[in-house]
């Protein structure tokens, strides 16, 4: 196989890579610091003076990462010890060992953006952790939680919409079925629109009815295997009849967690799939990524909603969790910098897990560029040639365009977007299903 070509990175100035780097990542680290100055009197509530020292620590420690990163320095090794530390001092002596003696150190703007943008998340976890007794504060909680409450109105829409057709799915014909299946995906993917770190960690909710919108946005995917998908699920049922297993590798909490968690009750409730294993991440990551917490923060949320069918869905979801219909796992790999083409050495155990699936959905942009390695990969290239490799099961990615890369479009399709809209790959307008297994 011919080798896959060079990552995206700061190198390239006015890239989304280096802008990323020069300005949003510095604008969220400030954002951090100023959310722990903001809770200091409830640090000081919890934990008295001892609270306000770490507070303190924590933000001496978050204001000379954004020194470093501000002045190009050099990444240095993690120096706590906590389970995924060895493994990223190691990564790091790799991508030392790969420049030569001229090219120094790996540095933020000359490394690959993926390995210094998850750096940077790892980094300020560190900061916490170093910084007891506050070190369980979740930096990021406030405003995935804003983003939630925020969406409220979308939010009841969809569990309304899903409680109807679930009452009525027995009378459903299988064209009707396949039509919300396709409805239910699109949501999902609209959903992903809904991330803070592109904006910033400025909020950015779902505030009217994307259900209305459906049909507006249809020319915005660019690649459609919703087909595939359809195909495989109704496969699977005629075959094997006893379990039909659905993985969702989650990304965002609030609005789009709730898209995930719509689909996944319609895949029960339709009989598609018979369980849902669903990946969240072990530390606060890419702003607003889904925790543990924010899972079960979000269920009992939408549980406790005084409107009937929001309620009704928590309800469920809790009732399949207990079930074992839904279940939750956590594992560091999907916090580590490593493109999922090193999955099966770096991550066994997990690779062996996501191989029990009869489809994978990778939900958003960062799991895109994990999938792809986020190398500067030519448009009309092949996704599964860009997976290099990574194929434990059927899969299909789920995402709006945030980053500069994307595969397997017809020939001309990208330089023609390109052309007509320069920033076609960046804003979240556009989105994808990109199946890869087999037709
Ligand atoms: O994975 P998500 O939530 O869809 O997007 C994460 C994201 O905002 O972070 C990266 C830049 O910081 C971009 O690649 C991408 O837009
Ligand atoms: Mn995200």
């Amino acid at each position: 196989m011919a080798k896959p070509p060079a990552s995206l990175s700061g190198q390239d100035e006015g890239s989304f890579a280096y802008l990323t780097i020069k300005d949003r990542i510095p604008q969220i680290l400030t954002k951090v610091i100023d959310t722990l100055h903001r809770h200091k009197s409830e640090f000081f509530e919890k934990h008295g003076e001892e609270g306000m020292e770490a507070e303190k620590k924590a933000i001496s420690l978050l204001s000379k990462l954004r020194n470093e990163l501000q002045t190009d320095k050099p990444i240095i090794p993690l120096v706590e010890k906590f389970a995924d530390t060895d493994i990223w001092n190691q990564y790091l002596e790799y991508h030392q060992s790969l420049l030569n003696e001229s090219d120094g150190k790996p540095r933020w703007f000359y490394s690959p953006w993926l390995f210094v943008e998850c750096y940077m998340y790892r980094r300020i976890h560190e900061a916490i952790i170093q910084s007891p007794p506050i070190d369980d504060f979740d930096v990021f909680k406030e405003s995935k939680d804003q983003n939630f409450f925020e969406s409220q109105e979308s939010i009841i829409a969809l569990c309304t919409y899903l409680q109807e057709l679930v009452i009525a799915i027995e009378d459903v014909d299988e064209n009707q079925l396949k039509n919300e299946f396709f409805k239910l995906l699109q949501i999902s993917l609209w959903g992903n629109k809904c991330d803070l770190s592109l904006s910033g960690g400025v909020s950015s909710s779902q505030k009217t009815n994307v259900i209305n919108s459906l049909e507006d946005l249809k020319p915005f995917i660019l690649v459609n295997d919703m087909e595939h998908l359809w195909s495989l699920l109704t496969n699977c049922k005629k075959r094997e009849k006893t379990s039909i297993r659905v993985d969702i590798v989650l990304d965002n909490s609030g609005f789009e967690l709730v898209t995930d968690l719509i689909l996944a009750d319609f895949l029960l409730s339709s009989k598609l799939a018979t369980e849902i294993h669903f990946y969240g991440k072990t530390i606060p990551w890419f702003v607003s990524d889904t925790t543990i917490h924010d899972f079960n923060w979000l269920i009992e949320q939408v549980k406790h909603s005084n409107h009937k069918w929001t309620s009704k869905c928590g309800v469920d979801w809790e009732k399949y969790i207990k079930m074992g219909r839904w279940v939750y796992h956590d594992h560091i790999f999907w916090t580590l910098p490593h493109e999922y083409c090193a999955m099966s050495q770096v991550a066994p155990d997990l690779y062996a897990e996501l191989q029990k699936a009869h489809l994978i959905l990778f939900k958003g942009d960062l799991n895109y560029r994990k999938l792809t390695g986020d190398r500067k990969w030519e448009f009309s290239v092949p996704f599964h040639e860009a997976l290099n490799g990574f194929h434990p099961a059927p899969l299909c990615s789920i995402r709006t365009l945030k980053a500069e890369i994307q595969v397997g479009l017809q020939p001309g399709q990208g330089e023609q977007l390109t052309a007509s809209e320069p920033n076609w790959l960046t804003t979240g307008k556009y989105g994808i299903f990109q199946y890869d297994g087999p037709l």
